[in-house]
């Protein structure tokens, strides 16, 4: 397992690891694109192949950057191995279900503009997502050219969001700009991209990897200029890694991300343990040490309210989703024949 092709995958130890001795015939892949019952894959030669599924494997299972072995001559995935990482999304629609976008990302570079568009509390969902997805969150300040005020105090505000946060401020049509990004794009890497529409996140996408993102054109040109076709959602970057677009990844919303809330506000989970009362709302309750410490100055009380806002949104996406899954299947063949009628009716 040690051929130098599979690391071009973004293929490591993490994977190589869980291969068995009787896998040792099987092909090392990397999922491009996920069907009902088929997927296409990237093999170590960087060719993409359609493949079947195995018999208990479930397509909602799978995502885009997941890596499998694959057996060849059956034109079959044999087994998928176990991720690094995953991002998921609350699906669209009353049945809400959890939805896997992406697995196996490193970095997820959350992009924003140094201009109206930025908001502490987007960033603050984004970053939480990232920790629970496991990727290490990168916030990127574009249209730094166009800054209003200085792009240094978008970098101080993006990096007061938690130690964990880096931020870096670029102008994304600057190709020297955009050169300090590679750090996060070499190969063995895997990154995905964040953020409001018109932010300039295919700007960056393109720059990085000669992928058209806004289009989703899968020709693409190499560092020679020649034209090489390959999948539609991951796409090699220059500096050797890859660049994971799905469509379901420009609309994250927020889907049991406790444990990453959690960790991005462990300043107020740590104060919490203080309160008189285990179920304490921090509001106008004796003994309340979140409280205290708001008015004691070590806590910012809109600091504090973001983060009951984002505990909100995730519960109550969470809790649909638990719903959906308790009525099962039976309720999704309900919901699809009324939407269908609902659709009948409006013509569509
Ligand atoms: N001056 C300047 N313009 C930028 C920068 N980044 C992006 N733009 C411009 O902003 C516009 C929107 O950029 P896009 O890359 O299309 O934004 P996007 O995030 O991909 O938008 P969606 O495809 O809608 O999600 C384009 O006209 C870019 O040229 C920047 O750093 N500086
Ligand atoms: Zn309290």
């Amino acid at each position: 397992m040690n051929d130098p092709d599979v690391t071009l995958l973004g293929w490591s130890d993490t994977f190589a690891d869980q291969i068995t001795p009787e896998e040792a015939g099987l092909v090392p892949l990397r999922l491009s694109e996920v069907r009902r019952n088929r997927v296409m894959a990237l093999t170590p030669a960087l060719d993409v192949v359609e493949m079947a599924l195995s018999g208990d494997m479930v397509a909602t299972d799978l995502a885009v950057g997941d890596f499998a072995l694959g057996d060849m001559d059956a034109g079959r995935l044999a087994r998928v191995l176990e991720r690094r990482s995953v991002i998921r999304r609350r699906a669209a629609g009353a049945t809400a279900a959890a939805q896997l976008i992406a697995a196996n990302i490193d970095t997820l570079f959350i992009t924003t503009s140094c201009n109206a568009d930025f908001n502490e509390a987007r960033l603050e969902r984004y970053v939480a997502l990232a920790i629970e997805a496991e990727t290490t969150p990168v916030v990127i300040l574009t249209k730094a050219d166009k800054a209003l005020g200085t792009p240094a105090e978008y970098l101080a505000r993006a990096e007061a969001i938690s130690p964990r946060v880096e931020a870096i401020a670029i102008n994304a049509k600057d190709l020297d700009d955009i050169a300090r990004l590679e750090h996060w794009c070499g190969t063995g890497q895997t990154i995905a991209l964040v953020g409001s529409s018109g932010v300039g996140k295919s700007t960056i996408g393109k720059r990085l990897s000669g992928a058209d993102l806004a289009t989703g054109d899968i020709r693409e040109d190499d560092a020679k200029g020649r034209h090489t076709t390959t999948a539609r959602s991951m796409h090699r970057m220059h500096a050797g890694g890859w660049l994971i677009d799905t469509p379901g990844m420009r609309e994250l919303a927020l889907v049991d991300t406790a444990a990453g809330i959690a960790t991005l506000f462990e300043d107020i989970t740590d104060l919490e343990t203080d309160c008189k009362f285990s179920d304490c709302k921090h509001q106008t309750e004796p003994g309340c040490a979140v409280q205290a410490a708001v008015r004691a100055g070590r806590l910012n009380a809109e600091r504090l309210e973001r983060w009951r806002k984002l505990k909100a949104e995730d519960a109550a996406n969470s809790e649909t989703i638990a719903e959906t899954r308790q009525r099962g299947r039976k309720f999704s063949k309900t919901y699809k024949s009324a939407m269908k009628a609902k659709r009948g009716k409006r013509g569509e």
